[in-house]
């Protein structure tokens, strides 16, 4: 059955070539006269793969057929909808005039897209100089390479697209990844992007061009962490779009049919994950922006035998935890209130039950760790999903969010029921703390916050977590005037701080995965995602304040690759930990400040990765990077170590060129 219908979405992918070859050969039959013996004639060229697509003279970008893609090594290099001439004109016609169309709209959006082109064509001429422009103005231009603005790149994806970047594997290329992934030129790739485009940002299904959002992460992975950008690979992963306007539109340059489900889906994710790991045996890949449907089921797949993980459920986690311990910090509490915090989510989606599952579980562990513990952690969440408060009287809820189901008699006597408003829910559990992870714009309303006025904490936080910035719960400015100064604000999408007007400023904390996914690429194949963030959060929590923890979990990375250690032990986080014990003041918590500028971003990365190879070399886990072995590693004095990070983060220097023939 699956073979049917395989064949028949084959076929009608061929049909449609067919036509669009068949208005092709029409348009040319016009002009034979001009091309008659040219037209046949091949020009004979002298390079192949991502030669011949950076060269102007050659280069026909999407327009490649299948036949020349695969003679000249560049099938997966394109996106894989074979684009006529004529398309390729529209196309760019069309985004020329949407351009135009946006200038007369209003100043801030072609503003944001004219900044990523600028630097999107830096990018694509000199890596080296678009990296040090980066990292040289991280705070200015991260919102443009990465949330929001990404999001407005995905979403016109299709005609911002230039010259390609990363891989394409579709549907269409079953049985052929293997050999297609050594079309990438890299021999070494230390860290993929992966998505499938289903859920983007909070825009949902954007199909292929969801291949922005894996670009504008490794950009943070190669500015923040010190990732070489010659071993970075973001990928798209094409099994169609359910996306109706993408499907419908001629220019759009995915696969245009419906998404691939259940077994045809897992066996295509399941070759990719074969390919790459059989070209890059120690690379590392992340799951990005995959719809909750599949987020979970794949990460359960495949956390046992790759080293990978996913960062909407485990890097949002942990940033939320880290935010969370601030916040109770920030409310002059100590920390071991935590597990009193009433915590209202709205959104159960891959983000949410994955905040949900890392809260409880920590709350757990300062409670002393047991199952008592575990399920009286579980009555401090409500959580409203698009249907209102989730209960055990709900049909068919979701299993992941089943253990959050509120029980009857437990929300009867709080004046609840199935499917209340998240108004209501606000208004009669006065929370400590509403977080959004709902992708819905605008839900933290008037009505709301009027609520959270209630709240019983006596400086409630209010994390509008979703991005892009119109996706945001409630805006800084809306919370700040409706609640008064003595709130904690964190969103995922960077808003500027408010001023109060009384000479107060009102701070506006970044809750962003930004923060952690750079430093969650580890060695170990057996490596556990999910438990390093609460184990980092148990241990840390005994010895250190929140927003060091946050930091810890932040650097742990670039160390672990370059100590080469099989597993991320509990003493390399302890050093982390110890190393980044200095970092955010009691004065800034104070003035609400829960997460740090990243403006400093690589500086503290360097101190930590050398004390996190310290101890790595001494607890004989070390076994070495490149051309440094374990033996080399454990003759380094401390000094020698912190050289050994510096040197091996990669900078954006010009290097000497010589030429050497091959
Ligand atoms: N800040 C960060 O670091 C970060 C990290 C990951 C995801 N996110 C954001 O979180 C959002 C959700 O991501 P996801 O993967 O969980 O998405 P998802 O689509 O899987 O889940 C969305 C959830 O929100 C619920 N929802 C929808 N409308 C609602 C409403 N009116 N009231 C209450 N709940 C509502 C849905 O029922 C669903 O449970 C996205 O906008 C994403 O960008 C932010
Ligand atoms: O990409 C981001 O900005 C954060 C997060 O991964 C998301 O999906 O929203
Ligand atoms: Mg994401």
């Amino acid at each position: 059955m699956a073979n049917f219908s395989n064949q028949m979405r084959l076929s009608s992918t061929l049909l449609r070539r067919l036509h669009q070859r068949v208005a092709a050969a029409a348009n040319s039959s016009s002009s034979r006269n001009f091309t008659t013996t040219e037209g046949h004639r091949p020009t004979i060229v002298h390079k192949r793969s991502l030669d011949i697509l950076h060269d102007p003279w050659f280069n026909k970008g999407t327009a490649f057929s299948f036949t020349e893609r695969d003679r000249l090594h560049i099938r997966g290099l394109l996106p894989p909808n074979v684009m006529s001439f004529e398309q390729q004109i529209a196309r760019f016609m069309a985004d020329l005039k949407r351009l135009e169309v946006q200038a007369r709209d209003g100043p801030s959006d072609p503003y944001v897209l004219a900044k990523w082109r600028i630097l999107n064509r830096l990018h694509d001429r000199n890596e080296t100089l678009y990296y040090k422009v980066l990292m040289e103005n991280i705070e200015e231009y991260a919102p443009i390479v990465y949330t929001p603005t990404v999001g407005l790149v995905c979403q016109k994806y299709s005609g911002l697209f230039r010259r390609p970047r990363g891989m394409y594997f579709s549907a269409e290329d079953r049985g052929e990844m293997m050999s297609m992934v050594y079309n990438w030129p890299a021999d070494q790739v230390d860290m993929i992007v992966v998505t499938d485009g289903s859920r983007i940002l909070g825009l949902g299904d954007l199909g292929v061009q969801g291949i922005g959002i894996a670009i504008g992460k490794l950009d943070l992975y190669v500015a923040a962490a010190g990732i070489n950008p010659q071993r970075v690979l973001p990928v798209m992963i094409d099994v169609g779009t359910d996306n109706e306007n993408l499907l419908k539109d001629p220019l759009y340059l995915g696969l245009q049919d419906h998404r691939l489900d259940g077994e045809e889906y897992i066996e295509v994710i399941d070759e990719f994950m074969e390919a790459v790991f059989t070209r890059w045996p120690h690379v590392i890949v992340q799951f990005e922006d995959f719809q909750s449907k599949w987020a979970f089921k794949l990460l359960q797949r495949y956390r046992n035998n790759y080293r990978m993980f996913n960062d909407d459920v485990q890097g949002t986690a942990g940033v939320a935890i880290a935010g969370l311990l601030g916040a109770v910090r920030a409310q002059g509490r100590p920390m071991i209130d935590f597990p009193k915090m009433k915590i209202v989510v709205a959104g159960a989606g891959s983000a949410g039950i994955g905040v949900l599952n890392a809260a409880r579980k920590t709350m757990a562990r300062m409670l002393g760790n047991t199952e008592i513990a575990f399920e009286s952690a579980r009555s401090q969440f409500w959580v409203v999903d698009a249907k209102g408060l989730i209960t055990e009287a709900r049909e068919n809820v979701d299993p992941d969010a089943r253990p959050f189901a509120r029980k009857i008699k437990e929300i009867e006597r709080q004046g609840l029921s199935e499917g209340a408003t998240l108004a209501e829910v606000v208004r009669e559990v006065k929370p400590d703390v509403l977080l959004g992870l709902s992708a819905c714009g605008g839900l933290f309303s008037k009505e709301v916050l009027e609520a959270l006025k209630h709240s019983t904490s006596t400086r409630p936080a209010i994390f509008p977590m979703s991005n892009p910035t119109r996706n945001a719960e409630c805006t800084p400015e809306e919370a700040f005037s409706i609640l008064g100064e003595n709130i904690i604000f964190a969103s995922g999408s960077p808003f500027k701080d408010v001023d109060l007007g009384n000479g107060h400023v009102g701070h506006c904390n970044q809750a962003n995965n930004m923060f952690l996914f750079p430093g969650l690429d580890s060695k170990c194949p057996k490596f556990k995602i999910a438990s390093l963030c609460s184990f980092i959060l148990s241990l840390l929590l005994t010895f250190f304040p929140p927003n060091n923890i946050f930091r810890t979990c932040f650097r742990i990375g670039l160390g672990t690759l370059l100590s080469g250690s099989r597993i991320v032990s509990d003493g390399m986080l302890q050093a982390a930990a110890e190393c980044l014990a200095a970092y955010i003041t009691e004065e800034e918590v104070l003035k609400g400040i829960i997460y740090p500028s990243i403006s400093r971003i690589r500086d503290i990365t360097k101190e930590v990765a050398a004390a996190v190879v310290k101890e790595a070399i001494e607890e004989d886990l070390a076994e070495g990077y490149r051309e440094m072995d374990s033996r080399e590693l454990r003759k380094l004095d401390e000094a020698q170590i912190s050289e050994f990070v510096e040197n091996n983060m990669w900078n954006p220097d010009y290097p000497t060129l010589v030429y050497k023939k091959d």
